[in-house]
């Protein structure tokens, strides 16, 4: 304990309290004031700073040197013990995996984002944003607000559960939610909170103090452990068939429907490691990591950035303008990859949005190796085995030495990035275990978006938002706007 505390002796914390640490902090912290809380600190004491917890020694970084070596390295890839409340729903998936697991897993799941294949997912995600605006035609009057974010989830949802495992939930289409559903959305809400909270991270305080809770935790990682086992099973006999048949072609016309789309899970089960396939139950891992990585991060991200067009009605019209340009008006040609990726100015709005707002506000990293670090201010150190390592991307998304005036909505500031870091900028992260998903997420926001935008004009009706981190940053009282329908003849 005495050599840790010497090794952080250089760096500026908090008040301790001998054996409990900085209580009063912990005490300060929940979802609601964790992004002031953190931003008073760092005016306070800087970007690098150590508290200790009991006997934990947690590292709180927004300090942009700092956290690219951490990212950057190929030693330091162990997640924080937070992390694992999610433990029980994704076991051994990509997002909590490390050593060998994960490094054979990340090269098994890179090829399945391949270009060829997004090209495919692409249109899965041109008819369900169809279905996502006819849904928001309800509300298009001009004078009613409402929260978007629960029509952006259902779609996000769909879109998600039919490119990874190439079936349809209809999440947009349904009266009722199904079970399946219904459990995606009540697990993430759950785990949200535990993760936030100091005891219900823990497992068995969990268990203890809230028992009723914790049944209905498992009741509802059942039901959905169910739903992907049996998609799986399906899936695995569809492919062993069309692997039989003489005529690949006429045959799996036949089994699968004429236009077979691939979905993330084929890959997964031509995969093999160590030349054997993956298993039903490895499968299922990577296929509920999907289900949850890809589906809250992407609804924040579209709603945080539709409301922020509603609120900048000059970057609203100039959006407007490259969409009628790129896309036109006839609503039913269907858009494809090559039509997204000419959306230039949407790109800004988008990353301006991620920075302002990034879905993933933290990071965690647990130190298994003392990490060496080299700082132009602090001088070198060395962060010792066993710390936790926090990362803010938020807080280095909104330091006026990397974006001027961070608080302000500048799309064009990343019209010519010119940063002297690329890391200042991270909302997918960086380095090895940098987010897998990205290309699909900025394909899939760009889709949403473009639709949304051409179909209605935002309207900055109803209340601000207020950041709240729930593993995911959200809003506290939802994404409140208004929209009314275009002419699109004029
Ligand atoms: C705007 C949307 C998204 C954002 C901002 C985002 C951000 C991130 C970030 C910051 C990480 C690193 C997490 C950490 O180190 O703890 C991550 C990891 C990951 N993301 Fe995303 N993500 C998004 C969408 C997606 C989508 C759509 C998918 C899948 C279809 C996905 C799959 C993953 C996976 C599997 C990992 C773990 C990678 C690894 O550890 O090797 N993400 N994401």
């Amino acid at each position: 304990q005495r050599a840790r505390r010497a090794a952080v002796a250089n760096l500026p914390g908090p008040y301790c309290f001998p054996v409990l640490g900085a209580v009063q902090l912990m005490c300060k912290l929940n979802p609601k004031t964790f992004i002031k809380t953190s931003h008073e600190q760092v005016k306070k004491l800087g970007t690098l700073q150590r508290a200790w917890v009991l006997n934990r020694l947690l590292i709180v970084s927004c300090d942009v040197e700092f956290n690219e070596q951490l990212l950057a390295s190929q030693e330091h890839l162990v997640k924080l013990p937070a992390y694992m409340v999610l433990g029980q729903w994704l076991g051994n998936g990509l997002l909590l995996s490390d050593g060998k697991a994960w490094h054979q897993r990340r090269k098994i799941i890179t090829p399945t984002f391949h270009f060829a294949i997004l090209e495919q997912f692409v249109e899965v995600f041109d008819q369900q944003s169809n279905i996502c605006v006819q849904r928001l035609q309800q509300k298009a009057d001009g004078s009613s607000i409402f929260d978007v974010y629960p029509f952006i989830c259902l779609a996000t949802l769909d879109i998600i559960a039919e490119t990874a495992m190439g079936t349809k939930v209809n999440a947009q289409m349904a009266d009722q939610m199904t079970p399946y559903v219904n459990a995606v959305n009540e697990c993430t809400a759950l785990f949200a909170w535990r993760f936030m909270s100091v005891y219900a991270q823990n497992e068995l305080l969990f268990t203890l103090l809230h028992p009723l809770l914790k049944l209905r935790q498992s009741k509802l990682i059942r039901i959905m452990h169910e739903f992907t086992t049996k998609v799986i099973e399906q899936r695995r006999q569809t492919l062993e068939k069309k692997q039989q048949s003489e005529d690949s072609t006429v045959e799996s016309e036949q089994v699968l429907g004429k236009k077979r789309r691939m979905a993330l899970l084929d890959v997964l089960l031509q995969a093999s490691v160590e030349g054997r396939p993956l298993r039903n139950d490895e499968i299922r891992e990577e296929v509920d990591t999907f289900m949850f990585e890809g589906h809250d991060t992407t609804t924040s991200a579209i709603s945080f950035c539709l409301w922020q067009i509603s609120r900048n009605p000059e970057v609203q019209q100039k959006m407007l303008a490259e969409i009628l340009q790129v896309l036109g008006t006839d609503r039913n040609r269907s858009i494809n990859i090559r039509d997204l990726n000419e959306l230039k100015y949407m790109e800004c709005v988008m990353k301006e949005s991620l920075r302002m707002h990034p879905p993933v506000p933290v990071l965690g990293r647990t130190l298994k190796n003392d990490f060496k670090y080299t700082h132009s201010t602090l001088g070198d150190g060395v962060i010792p085995a066993g710390s936790e390592v926090i990362m803010g991307l938020i807080g280095m998304h909104h330091q006026e030495k990397y974006f001027p005036e961070p608080e302000v909505f500048r799309p064009d500031r990343h019209d010519h990035e010119e940063r002297t870091s690329s890391y200042a900028y991270v909302p997918f992260s960086a380095g090895p275990r940098n987010c897998i998903g990205q290309k699909f997420a900025q394909l899939e926001m760009k889709m949403l978006l473009a639709k949304i935008v051409r179909e209605f004009e935002l309207l900055p009706l109803g209340e601000p938002i207020e950041m709240v981190v729930n593993i995911v940053l959200r809003s506290d009282n939802g994404f409140q706007l208004g929209m009314r329908r275009r002419n699109l003849s004029i």
